[in-house]
């Protein structure tokens, strides 16, 4: 094993100390009041003042200077705050995204929301009318200007989908076992007893009697005991619950019914969303329920062709289809999604954790941001605290190096949104610190992508300088970048220190915002890279960020000089000190 001179990998004490430890002193502390009906035993805790600790800059003058000052540098207020208090080593690697909703659609709640560390808000054009999405983008849009934060916008499709209606306006049915209930494409208002609407008129076709319908992935089982014309009668196997817009599945001897419908990955609605999206200036486009490489490409070509390539294109995994093509899938994207939730209507649950492991690994072998996604924290929907389990999944997708972990219905109707932002960013912390004290780094494989010289070139830069970067315990990594791609390339190589990546292009600085460890930074870039580099250090150590004597590996890409091979100036690695 090569010897690092970073002080975090000298000497680990063994994990069990440092796990005890941590629960007492770094994550989790005094126990909370418990809900009297949920929990037997104590729960997991978080450290009292929460609230006052979701926010990094509490002095709202002290604030709005800081965003005055962070203007020029475009260095967003929140990432240099969190580097003021924690140090280059304490910043936060894993990004944090949050769907938008009700609970926190205000200006104020937004704003809590990024301060928390929120560096994308998604937005699921499922529910919410286009005037609040609206209104939620705008809202945004403007924090980001007037307080110097850098949120980033996700619109994420619709999609079609097999789906039960609402049950004329009741929040959920029981279902008692044995009872039979008849699944319809009848429309009618309001309800009618033991009769169920479907969404979609094909969907019995292929279904046979002694099939199994399963309700969301297994919130209600029941068997299909008569076919009625199109229709389902269906006698209940396992009582549960109903929810609104509930998903169906249906199973034979244990395997999913796959039926193909034809219906397009993006609907007529989607495309209207799409063209609302792209009028409001989202940076990010996630497509629902992709089936292959050629949804993406088409959503790809579509943008291109109106030179809206900036917009980047988020593939959802949560069908059988998209993982019968993931590799092509993921290679075609800008970016991936492990969607769990419909995930697990069409995947036994058990096989889960191993998808987004093997997800998780295959994008970062093609170079491409992963969110992890989908009842990370469900039970902050309702609770103040999570479960342990919740927190150990969330920390093993951190442990996973995912570049992103997604928050659902906890900021979008949950009465804990911030809260459930603070405990992903203490999980991010307490984990991320783990993987650097036990070298996990040193186990990632390494995939060699790139095909032509100039790629194969900045490929195998950013390889050693990380390894450089590691071995000698810089403090941080600066990465000059026209499209973010050298950001990147660091990033897939996860190393200890940040990587601040300086663009001069403010969509590139947008979509560096689902980067593990990048934190981008927008100033004008010059030709001369002794001049950018001496305007960066200048203007970080004007604003107390660094100081003299601090270390710093410095990457330039030859996008900056034009083509390759570059007139005058190739890439290049340098270690410098802050003057
Ligand atoms: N814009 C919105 N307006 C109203 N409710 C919303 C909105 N966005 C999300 N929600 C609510 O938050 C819940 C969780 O969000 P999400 O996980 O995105 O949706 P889903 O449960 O459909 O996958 C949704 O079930 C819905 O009740
Ligand atoms: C993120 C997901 O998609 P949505 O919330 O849009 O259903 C999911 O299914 O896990
Ligand atoms: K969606
Ligand atoms: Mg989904």
């Amino acid at each position: 094993m090569a010897a690092s001179a970073s002080p975090a990998a000298a000497a680990p004490p063994p994990p069990f100390a440092r796990a005890l430890s941590s629960s007492t002193s770094r994550l989790f502390a005094l126990p909370l009041p418990l809900h009297p009906t949920r929990h037997k035993s104590p729960r997991i805790a978080i450290r009292a003042p929460i609230a006052t600790r979701s926010s990094l800059i509490s002095d709202p003058a002290a604030a709005a200077a800081a965003a005055a000052a962070a203007a020029e540098l475009g260095f967003d207020a929140v990432s240099e705050a969190e580097l003021r208090e924690k140090g280059f080593m304490g910043m936060r690697k894993t990004k944090l995204v949050c769907t938008l909703g009700p609970a926190c659609g205000s200006a104020e709640a937004l704003e809590r929301l990024a301060r928390g560390g929120m560096g994308v808000a998604r937005l699921n054009m499922c529910h919410g009318s286009r005037d609040w999405h609206r209104g939620a983008i705008r809202a945004l849009k403007r924090l980001n200007r007037e307080k110097g934060f850098c949120v980033s916008v996700m619109m994420d499709t619709e999609g079609s989908q097999l789906l039960m209606a609402d049950h004329g306006g009741v929040s959920s049915l029981k279902i008692e076992d044995g009872s039979e209930w008849l699944f319809t494409t009848e429309k009618f208002e309001g309800s009618r007893p033991f009769t169920i609407q479907v969404n979609f008129e094909g969907f019995s076709e292929g279904i046979v009697v002694g099939d199994e319908l399963v309700i969301d992935g297994g919130m209600v089982t029941f068997e299909v005991v008569e076919k009625v014309g199109n229709d389902l009668r269906c006698k209940c196997t396992d009582s549960g619950l109903l929810l609104p817009r509930a998903k169906l599945s249906f199973w034979r001897d244990g395997v999913l019914v796959e039926r193909n419908f034809g219906l397009p990955t993006l609907s007529t609605k989607d495309w209207a969303d799409i063209e609302f999206g792209i009028s409001e200036g989202v940076d990010f486009i996630a497509v629902s329920l992709v089936k292959d490489v050629d949804d993406i490409k088409h959503l790809k070509n579509y943008l291109a062709r109106r030179s809206l390539d900036s917009i980047k294109v988020i593939a959802k995994i949560e069908s059988l289809d998209s993982l019968k093509n993931l590799k092509e899938i993921v290679g075609a994207s800008d970016g991936v999604m492990v969607a769990r939730g419909d995930l697990g209507v069409q995947v036994p649950l058990e096989q889960i954790p191993a998808i987004q492991r093997e997800i998780t690994l295959l994008c970062r072998q093609l170079n491409k941001p992963v969110i992890v996604a989908s009842q990370l924290l469900e039970s902050m929907v309702e609770y103040p605290t999570p479960t342990r389990a919740e927190v150990a999944d969330v920390s093993e997708a951190v442990r996973q190096y995912a570049d992103a972990l997604m928050l659902s219905a906890e900021s979008a109707v949950g009465a804990f949104a911030e809260k459930s932002l603070s405990v992903l960013r203490m999980a991010c912390g307490r984990m991320e610190l783990w993987n650097r004290e036990e070298n996990q780094q040193k186990l990632l494989s390494q995939h060699q992508l790139a095909v032509s010289l100039p790629d194969r070139i900045s490929e195998q830069i950013c390889i050693s300088a990380v390894e450089m970067a590691n071995n000698l315990g810089v403090d941080a990594i600066f990465v000059y970048t026209k499209h973010g791609h050298m950001a990147s390339l660091l990033s897939s190589n996860r190393p200890n220190p940040p990587i601040f990546a300086f663009t001069d292009n403010a969509n590139a600085r947008k979509s560096m915002n689902l980067y593990w460890g990048v934190i981008p930074i927008q100033l004008p870039l010059l030709d001369d890279m002794e001049e950018n580099i001496k305007q960066t250090f200048n203007l970080m150590k004007s604003r107390n960020t660094v100081k003299p004597g601090d270390l710093v590996l410095v990457v330039s890409d030859s996008d900056l000089h034009g083509p390759f091979p570059a007139p005058s100036v190739f890439q290049s690695v340098q270690v410098r000190t802050i003057p």
